[in-house]
């Protein structure tokens, strides 16, 4: 049976062409998904590495690469390339199979020869190795899958930096193993997130006897091939080539999003850009296939915590699953959203009244405070009510004198908290008094709607009377409070696949410590963390991650998050940084680099600029439009999207990405924000943990970055700046 496999550099180098140029790739390609590839004229070159590599004319300038099975009728369309480019790449280039996952690997034999002759002249001078001998036996690196040829090739590499450059010459996926111990992954750590997890595909390979194996290597190389079933498929694929997330999942991706199923609670971490979100819709789409014929729409729950990224969430499933019949399953709402209309509904459909304004709920606790007179600050108490007695649904004095206050940082003997209990009564008997909640009330109070009907009911089924959802998906976990946590619980009865989690607690943002044990969410043993960073050049990551210094986040399960391994393989420009004596310079600077990167070709809409308050975020939107550069405020509520560069908060980037971003006024006394830290003397826990958040913050914003980084700042740079920049005075500082 005819057998038609598609590389992911296929889709990145068709995505890039132009229009007409498509159209012709179409047309050539269409032929080979029908059944009998009659028609199509493959052409031999003369000399070449590989006989199995052929061309194929696309229009006079452009041709393809195809690797077609000697026997049989199998295919994988390789390359789109200018003519000579597209002969000169298959005569140098060959195929082979990888000896430890036997998926295919395409290895240029010319560019390896030249490689090997100039590591070994370096060699001759520099002592030291990146895989010795003793380090890394043969037999350790021939069972994740370095060949006889490549070993002693990477036996006279010195350092990380010549590895990286033998990344395009390199078999790909052995490149991929050596990266990962060379970024710290331990052999056993790398044959089970790679070797393994290709492995995994085996038991889907194709029959394949009649081709020389063709189709069985391209099923077993998940992440870089896809097998295409006909010319709908193909034509499927090549309509959206932008969005290769949604075909070439990478086995360590794959085996998380993919597994049959889960005994409970599961969950996906990463850094920036290691596709936690793609992993996370994968899930959705997979329960929602796997989804018996007679479940309900909406059956499934595909959330986070704001309406913007459930909004982005949304927009990807789209693309993701094409079939209205599963797409129908999954209902995508952020988490407040839901809350409020569950309990909207349990209390006779009528609109809740919500208490959001933060000030107001300041003055009223100092009104308490004043009233009762409490020796407490507004600021402790509303930090108390909501880091304890609704992380806990305390109701009781009682309870509350029991309670463990884990994360506050002031002890408070008996007496005192029954001091502080009363201030908590007497806030809430005034919000029941005006019929008002909180929105983290309102979850709590939905969690409990829903355990008193599943209660009632008798079971823990799904459907009217008992929980809605079967299976809940929940993207960026790290930022939930705990009373939407327990409200999420809530949602999916307890038992297979009920909670799937991605999140990553280095981009906690909103200080919500939670230990998923305690809400009852154990994930112990399914619990999975994505390491290759697909957003990012490296040079980005490793400035971003330099200011994270000395911080070490905990898991949300009592260990703690690592950053070993967390690598990406694209390269690029390191940050740039510029120090500025003023506002005006500061914003100056920044119209004039946002010119440059338009005038680059950059889009304005792939520019972000990330700022720490929203009034500095209107300025510079003001100035980028009097200059001529057309600017969108994100969540300014204007109708939008609008065209133009995306200022907005930092908290606004969560979540999103641009070729270009400038995080501007990181400056000495904005970054952290005075207004957003608990003073020391009031909480010293809670005031390291906001200036953690505050850090996390920065971080996010710089990690949105997909190729370039313009970090700036007015007068002195912000403190967590200094292990990137150093202390300077005297600006302007330009490191680029
Ligand atoms: N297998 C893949 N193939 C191609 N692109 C991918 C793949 N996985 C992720 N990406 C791309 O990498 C980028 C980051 O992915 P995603 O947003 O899912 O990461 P994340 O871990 O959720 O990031 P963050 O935590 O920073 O929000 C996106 O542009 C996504 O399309």
């Amino acid at each position: 049976m005819a057998t038609l496999g598609m590389h992911r550099d296929f889709l990145l180098e068709f995505a890039a062409l132009e229009k007409p140029v498509q159209k012709r790739v179409h047309e050539a390609f269409e032929k080979f998904a029908s059944a009998t590839h009659s028609g199509l004229h493959l052409e031999k070159l003369t000399h070449q590495r590989d006989p199995r590599l052929r061309t194929i004319r696309i229009n006079n300038f452009w041709r393809g690469v195809v690797l077609k099975s000697e026997r049989g009728d199998s295919f994988l369309l390789l390359k789109v390339l200018p003519h000579d480019k597209a002969n000169a790449w298959a005569s140098k280039h060959r195929a082979s199979v990888n000896e430890a996952t036997q998926g295919i690997e395409i290895r240029n034999d010319v560019a390896l020869e030249r490689a090997t002759a100039s590591l070994r002249a370096v060699a001759a001078d520099e002592p030291s190795r990146l895989f010795t001998v003793a380090s890394y036996p043969d037999k350790i690196l021939r069972s994740l899958g370095v060949d006889t040829e490549i070993l002693p090739i990477i036996r006279l590499i010195p350092d990380e930096r010549h590895l990286e450059a033998l990344h395009k010459v390199l078999p790909e996926q052995q490149y991929d193993v050596l990266l990962g111990l060379a970024t710290g992954m331990e052999p056993e750590e790398i044959d089970r997130e790679l070797v393994q997890a290709y492995a995994q595909t085996a038991a889907e390979t194709p029959d394949t006897s009649d081709d020389d194996g063709l189709a069985g290597a391209m099923a077993r190389s998940r992440g870089r091939v896809t097998l295409v079933s006909g010319p709908d498929e193909l034509m499927e694929i090549l309509r959206r080539p932008f969005d290769a997330w949604r075909i070439f999942l990478h086995p360590s991706q794959h085996r998380v999003a993919y597994r049959g199923s889960y005994a409970g609670p599961a969950r996906v971490s990463g850094g920036p850009g290691t596709g936690k979100t793609v992993v996370a819709l994968h899930r959705a789409y997979h329960l929602a296939r796997r989804l018996p014929a007679d479940a309900p729409n909406g059956s499934i729950l595909l959330t986070t915590y704001t309406k913007d990224l459930a909004a982005e969430l949304e927009r990807c499933l789209e693309l993701l699953v094409t079939d209205r019949t599963v797409r129908a399953k999954v209902r995508v709402v952020h988490v407040d959203a839901l809350a409020n209309q569950t309990l909207r509904t349990a209390n006779g459909g009528k609109p809740l009244k919500l208490l959001v304004d933060q000030r107001e709920i300041t003055a009223r606790w100092t009104r308490i405070i004043d009233r009762l007179g409490l020796d407490f600050t507004d600021v402790f108490l509303d930090q108390e009510w909501r880091q304890v007695v609704l992380a806990q649904a305390i109701r009781t004095p009682e309870a509350y004198l029991k309670a463990v206050r884990a994360g506050r940082g002031t002890r408070l003997a008996p007496l005192k908290r029954a001091r502080l209990w009363r201030a908590v009564a007497e806030f809430e008997k005034q919000l029941t008094e005006n019929g008002e909640f909180t929105f983290l009330q309102v979850c709590s109070e939905a969690a409990r709607v829903l355990d008193e009907r599943a209660g009632e009911s008798g079971g823990e089924g799904t459907g009217a009377g008992g929980r809605p959802f079967r299976h809940v998906v929940v993207d960026e976990a790290q930022d939930l409070h705990p009373a939407q946590w327990r409200f999420l619980r809530a949602l999916v009865p307890p038992g297979p696949d009920d909670l799937f989690l991605a999140g990553d607690t280095h981009q906690r943002i909103y200080g919500n410590k939670v230990s998923l044990r305690s809400i009852g969410v154990q994930v112990v043993g399914r619990s999975y963390r994505l390491r290759i960073n697909y957003r990012t050049t490296r040079e980005i990551l490793a400035w971003a991650a330099s200011l994270l210094t000395g911080e070490e986040p905990d898991d949300m399960d009592g260990g703690d998050e690592t950053l070993s391994g967390y690598r990406s393989t694209l390269r690029g420009a390191r940050p740039e940084t510029l120090g500025c004596d003023g506002r005006t310079e500061e914003i100056g600077a920044l119209v004039t680099r946002a010119g440059e990167w338009i005038s680059a070709g950059v889009e304005p809409e792939d520019i972000g600029v990330a700022v720490r308050y929203a009034q500095f975020g209107r300025e510079l939107a003001g100035a980028l439009e009097r200059d001529g550069i057309a600017a969108y405020v994100l969540g300014s509520g204007a109708p939008g999207p609008g065209p133009g560069v995306r200022v907005g908060t930092m908290h606004r980037m969560k979540g999103l990405e641009f070729r270009c971003v400038a995080v501007a006024g990181v400056s000495d006394g904005t970054v952290p924000m005075p207004a957003a830290i608990t003073p020391a003397a009031v909480d010293a826990q809670r005031h390291q943990e906001d200036l953690e958040s505050e850090l996390s913050l920065l971080f996010v914003a710089c990690t949105r970055a997909r190729e370039a980084l313009h970090v700036s700042w007015h007068g002195e740079p912000s403190r967590f700046l200094l292990p990137a920049v150093g202390p300077r005075r005297g600006h302007p500082v330009m490191n680029a």
